[in-house]
């Protein structure tokens, strides 16, 4: 398998905002379609499970996660998000609910998922991290695994479930790219930023098995620096024989979504025509895409259970 960043043939100045789709095994994946799946009575056991991490702090993780997801509930789909971001969980400071309980309550067998769960607009679905997601640290091997297979237990599974992770490289972050169906990689254009995901990268291949990674370039400025952005995970990937490395577009730094962060909204809802939001709605079509996922993760979990992350190496 090659090193090469599979990309849209059209990514640059016109296709600046242009998600892409697909793997760089140049075969069209069979698309990943749950209405469909759910409307021909196939059996949906579970939903698809998304990690969202970054590396870097601030990188615009949570704002990718929440716009998103929102987009995905928009255009009808069962969406839950999970605020599993130890350091700073505040997924429901910005779309400003006001949760009694927290993933914590989960974790200590004192709330049901259901209970916990938030309506957000557009029947998004929160799952607020708060200070419980605290406990988080004291997961161990394969716990992070059975919370994401507790929503595959829901009654109605949701057709996806963004994972909101942590900055930086933990054990956590770790554990729940293994278990996901996908991982999602924000970036920007910060040499910290590539030298965090090339960390991720190299240590989730290498440690957790995970064989592929979905980047999102954000708080882009111009076509200039899309361009040079993706020269530069260009050179990222081709480091990484035998791992798949997709780009699923690039998302504009727009003073539109910073307005809406203030308003504890998401800018996909305030203002649907602005440029951050139909950068999301690209997103959200790609993901759409997708192939159906394997679910290694679950048993990749078992398999790479023992090991972790090494402090030193990345
Ligand atoms: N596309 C964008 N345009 C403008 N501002 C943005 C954009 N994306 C993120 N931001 C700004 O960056 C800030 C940090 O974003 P966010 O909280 O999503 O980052 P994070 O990576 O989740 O951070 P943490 O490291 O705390 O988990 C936001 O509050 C917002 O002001």
């Amino acid at each position: 398998m090659s090193g090469s960043l599979a990309m849209n043939q059209a990514w640059g100045l016109k296709g600046m905002f242009n998600a892409t789709t697909g793997g760089r095994d140049g075969a069209p994946p069979a698309p990943h379609r749950p209405h469909q799946a759910a409307q021909l009575g196939a059996a949906r056991r579970r939903c698809r499970a998304i990690a969202v991490a970054g590396g870097k702090g601030g990188v615009g993780k949570t704002t990718v996660a929440v716009n998103l997801g929102m987009t995905l509930a928009m255009t009808g789909r069962d969406v839950m998000l999970l605020d599993a971001d130890m350091g700073l969980a505040n997924v429901d400071v910005l779309l400003g609910l006001a949760p009694s309980r927290h993933l914590g309550h989960l974790l200590d067998g004192t709330a049901t998922l259901e209970e916990l769960v938030l309506e957000a607009p557009h029947g998004l679905k929160v799952i607020p991290g708060g200070s419980g997601a605290r406990r988080l640290a004291q997961l161990g091997n394969g716990e992070h695994a059975a919370v994401i297979r507790a929503f595959d237990e829901l009654p109605r599974p949701p057709d996806y479930l963004l994972v909101d992770t942590a900055a930086g490289l933990s054990d956590n972050v770790a554990m729940f790219a293994a278990a996901a169906d996908d991982v999602v990689l924000v970036v920007c254009d910060e040499p910290a930023s590539l030298t965090d995901a090339y960390a991720l990268i190299k240590v989730l291949s290498r440690d957790f098995g995970v064989r592929r990674f979905r980047f999102v370039a954000n708080l882009v400025r111009n076509a200039g620096e899309a361009r040079a952005l993706h020269q530069k995970l260009a050179k990222v990937s081709d480091r990484f024989l035998d791992v798949v490395l997709d780009f699923m577009g690039f998302v504009p730094q727009d003073e539109r979504l910073r307005q809406a962060i203030r308003r504890q909204s998401a800018v996909v809802d305030l203002w649907p025509a602005a440029r951050s939001s139909q950068a999301f709605k690209q997103l959200a079509g790609a993901v759409d895409t997708w192939e159906e996922p394997a679910r290694a993760g679950l048993d990749r979990i078992a398999f790479f259970g023992g090991q972790a992350v090494p402090a030193a190496g990345w």
